[in-house]
């Protein structure tokens, strides 16, 4: 398949540190082709900048041309823009690609210091550019700068949303002393991602930010997983940054994230750095059935079972909570992982061993309460973006799902594949059990061993077996 190409359109940094030099790097390791458009031929040392050296426009839209001619470009990301002429081509170049995602990194002064570009720029990005982008990524002086010095990050947004922004993501948006905090918000969404601080000497980092966002959304990935893919890569990069010359430069590598790369995600201010003590439950919690009675509970725990999910929906509270009772009864001082989906008041009062539950319980249940009464918490996710979300809980256990196409569960996710879970299971190893779900049966179980994963759930290829006795058994020893 061809490299998906990614027009960049910025300027050129001779020491090669950061503007278009970084985007290629970033771009070429994202597996996308960058097409560089240069719109400045900048003089620049760790001095600073002392000339933009914005290049003559026929210039850049013939190169522009000779892009379109040969390329099908995916995604198109725009930085420094020196001038009013130029910022009319880029306005330009962005009418004639309608549909493509654009992402900008608005450069309106160099974090070296020195000449930044002229005022009129800021405003025509402000009233002619912002409709047209999919995502601006700013710091703070300047989104500052692009809304008259505004200081409420929340109010500033919303003002460029006016103006026809998609979606903006605001970096270092809630400076705190222990994190670095990005505030994400578009229309549908918005979160905090945060992270413990990293240096702050590293330079391009902006570049490569945005540079690898719009690797990724040219490559078709979700907005939310495009920033949160991108950051991971930019913290792994300065955690493994290199001395160049006078600079710190970030590392661009394929090497395996570390857990602590990985931004963590909450939807509320008052969230960001909380963190839950969940007990542990087993890495490997074996094969695990999710059924919706205890009759189920009881049939599956005499065959051996020992790590089980009780996932009653559809039923009134009366029913649901005498369905639990009865399970708990059952398994009396039995060592068996049982686990109540949704319902983690009833878990609690009832004295399961966990609850399971998905992004979308995440925002009703008490986690506090739940930790509180002891109980171990497993979370779905069916992305990075809910990954991130499910590491900043700090569950007992991660799901991740629909490995496989499933018929019990209708859900607007792709199934993850074999080499996904694998990787999963190497970035998580030994800090997060993981528990495979989504059309395992015994061949699909057998296929997923060699990941390493220490779990498998699984409804229909136990409940609706012909010989569930016999496919149970089959399932454990599998797995043994
Ligand atoms: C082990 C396991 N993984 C994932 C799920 C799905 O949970 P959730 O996303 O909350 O969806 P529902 O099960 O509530 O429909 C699960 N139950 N168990
Ligand atoms: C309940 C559920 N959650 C999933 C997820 O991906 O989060 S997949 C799923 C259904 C699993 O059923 P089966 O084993 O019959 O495919
Ligand atoms: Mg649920």
């Amino acid at each position: 398949m061809a490299k998906p190409a990614v027009l960049l359109i910025g300027g050129l940094d001779p020491q090669g540190c950061a503007g278009i030099a970084a985007d290629i790097a970033t771009v070429q390791h994202h597996d996308c082709h960058p097409l560089p458009l240069i719109t400045a031929m900048t003089e620049q040392s760790s001095a600073g900048l002392t000339a933009l050296g914005a290049v003559n426009t026929n210039k850049l839209m013939a190169q522009y041309r000779n892009c379109k001619a040969d390329f099908d470009i995916q995604a198109i990301k725009v930085g420094l823009i020196p001038d009013l002429i130029i910022a009319e081509k880029v306005k330009q170049i962005l009418l004639d690609n309608p549909g493509i995602p654009v992402v900008m990194d608005p450069v309106l002064a160099s974090s070296s210091g020195g000449k930044t570009v002229a005022d009129g720029v800021r405003q025509y990005i402000r009233d002619e550019l912002l409709q047209h982008l999919t995502l601006l990524t700013p710091n703070l002086p300047e989104l500052s700068l692009l809304t008259d010095n505004l200081e409420d990050v929340e109010q500033a947004t919303t003002i460029l949303s006016q103006k026809g922004l998609q979606a903006c993501l605001v970096k270092g948006g809630h400076a705190d002393s222990e994190f670095a905090t990005d505030f994400f918000i578009s229309e549908q969404v918005r979160f905090y991602c945060y992270q413990t601080k990293y240096a702050s000497d590293v330079r391009g980092t902006g570049c490569v930010l945005a540079s690898a966002i719009a690797s990724h959304l040219a490559s078709g990935q979700d907005m939310r997983d495009a920033v949160v893919l991108a950051k991971t890569y930019v913290s792994r990069g300065i955690r493994q940054a290199q001395t160049v010359g006078s600079y710190r430069l970030i590392k661009h590598s394929h090497e395996p994230w570390a857990l602590e790369d990985i931004p963590r995600l909450c939807y509320q201010k008052t969230l960001i750095g909380q963190q839950f003590n969940f007990p542990s439950c087993p890495s490997r919690l074996g094969i695990y059935p999710v059924v919706d009675n205890a009759e189920w509970v009881q049939k599956l725990v005499d065959i051996g079972i020992e790590t089980i999910q009780l996932r009653v929906k559809d039923r009134d509270e009366k029913t649901t909570s005498q369905q639990i009772k009865q399970a708990v009864e059952y398994l009396g001082h039995k060592p068996v992982n049982f686990f109540v989906n949704d319902h983690w008041q009833i878990a609690i009062e009832q004295g399961a061993y966990g609850v399971h539950l998905g992004q979308e319980d995440l925002h009703d249940a008490n986690l506090k309460q739940i930790v509180d009464a002891g109980l171990r918490l497993g979370i779905s996710t069916h992305s990075y973006w809910e990954l991130a979300r499910a590491l900043a809980v700090n569950p007992s256990y991660i799901a991740l799902g629909p490995i496989f196409e499933t018929t019990s569960k209708q859900m607007p996710f792709s199934p993850q594949g074999v080499e996904r879970l694998k990787q999963w299971v190497t970035m998580l190893d030994g800090n997060y059990p993981i528990v495979a779900i989504g059309g395992i049966n015994y061949e699909r179980a057998r296929l997923l061993k060699p990941t390493g994963v220490g779990s498998v759930a699984m409804i229909t290829a136990i409940t609706l077996a012909d010989d569930y006795q016999k496919t149970t058994r089959d399932l454990l020893a599998l797995w043994q």
